[in-house]
């Protein structure tokens, strides 16, 4: 009886205390605040979507607020529309990220960047057969070399940057750059490039206090999302409704909150709570208490990951045999 209660004690009381304490000593980088309100907030697709939302979001957080994308029509309206809705003027500068020297002309022209959120993004689903090799160059040029456009041309001035509160560069990925998924073979590409950069450019402007944060959103209520839905594989609509879809606004209100506390991984739902938990791998982690749940749960998820897989496959080979019968 006493052995009984000494073990119980033990399982559920001292060892969850001694892990999280363990957690709490050992966890870096170290938990930190980023304040958004009167910061330079500089948003790339910021002119639609998702984009659109977090100047929206920025510009309502007292923030001030730049956004750059390619066409001029589509950033004068969202500049009307911010205007608009929240009386605040956000700078717009027309470049496409595929370019350096238009990209650092727009950065050196805005000033130095306190939150840089790197949105921008193009996605066709599509089977790999069925695309040209041209649309899988541009899925990368757009969505992982403009990022790299993007950061050198910002970098040096956020080192530089007066203040000395953190600063931050936030990635939108995508659930589908947590695990691949039919019809995505170019972009989850494009969007798990982003978590290796991200984990490596995390290690090199930490001592900068530059704090690196990649959000990964599921389907989302965008103009992208209705253009992409047009040719998008049915595969590709039944797997991805595994997560339950989103508003833009919704998306850009977690972005935010995730990127002001620091964290460098920020699921927008609960299923992408539980992707990110079954994902952790060997990625940054500053809350303990999340730590502590990745630790305690990681067997169960894998669990649940292999039967989400075994859902996927059976749906694949049903769509099959249902061509062929
Ligand atoms: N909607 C969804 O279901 C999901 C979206 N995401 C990601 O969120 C991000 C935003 O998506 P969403 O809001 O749906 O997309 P939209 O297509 O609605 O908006 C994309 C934005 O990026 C800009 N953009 C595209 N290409 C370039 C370029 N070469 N240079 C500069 N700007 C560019 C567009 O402006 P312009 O065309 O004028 O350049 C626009 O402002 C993307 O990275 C996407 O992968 C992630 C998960 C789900
Ligand atoms: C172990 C726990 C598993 C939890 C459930 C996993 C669910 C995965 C669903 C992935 C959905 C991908 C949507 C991509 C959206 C996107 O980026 C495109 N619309 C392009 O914009």
């Amino acid at each position: 009886m006493a052995d009984a209660y000494f073990s119980f004690f033990t399982l559920f009381i001292i060892f969850p205390l001694a892990l999280l304490t363990f957690l709490y000593f050992i966890l870096r980088p170290r938990p930190v605040r980023i304040p958004i309100k009167n910061r330079h907030v500089f948003i790339t697709g910021g002119s639609s979507g998702i984009g659109l939302a977090l100047a929206h979001r920025a510009a309502t957080e007292g923030s001030r607020v730049s956004i750059l994308a390619r066409s001029p029509t589509k950033l004068e309206e969202a500049r009307n529309a911010v205007k608009l809705a929240t009386g605040i003027e956000v700078a717009v500068f027309e470049a496409d990220v595929r370019d350096y020297d238009a990209v650092k002309r727009a950065v050196d022209e805005a000033g130095p960047i306190d939150v840089l959120v790197l949105n921008h993004g193009v996605f066709t689903a599509l089977e790999l057969e069925k695309m040209e090799l041209s649309e899988v160059k541009f899925t990368m040029d757009v969505n992982v070399i403009g990022c790299f456009n993007m950061i050198k041309a910002a970098l040096p001035a956020m080192k530089n940057r007066k203040d000395p509160l953190p600063a931050s560069i936030a990635f939108v990925s995508s659930q589908a750059g947590q695990v691949g998924i039919y019809g995505y073979v170019a972009y989850s590409a494009s969007k798990f490039a982003l978590r290796g950069l991200a984990e490596a450019l995390q290690h090199e402007v930490i001592a900068d206090n530059i704090h690196v944060s990649l959000i990964f959103p599921p389907d989302t209520d965008t103009p992208g999302l209705a253009e992409e839905n047009k040719r998008k594989p049915e595969l590709t609509k039944i797997i991805a409704a595994s997560s339950s879809a989103m508003k833009a606004e919704e998306v850009a209100q977690k972005a935010f909150d995730g990127i002001k506390s620091g964290s460098f991984i920020i699921p927008c739902n609960l299923e992408g709570l539980a992707l990110s938990v079954a994902t952790a791998g060997l990625s940054p982690q500053r809350s303990f208490l999340m730590a502590f749940v990745e630790v305690i749960a990681a067997g169960i998820m894998r669990i649940a990951g292999l039967c989400f897989q075994w859902t996927w496959y059976d749906s694949i080979e049903k769509w099959h045999s249902q061509r062929k019968g």
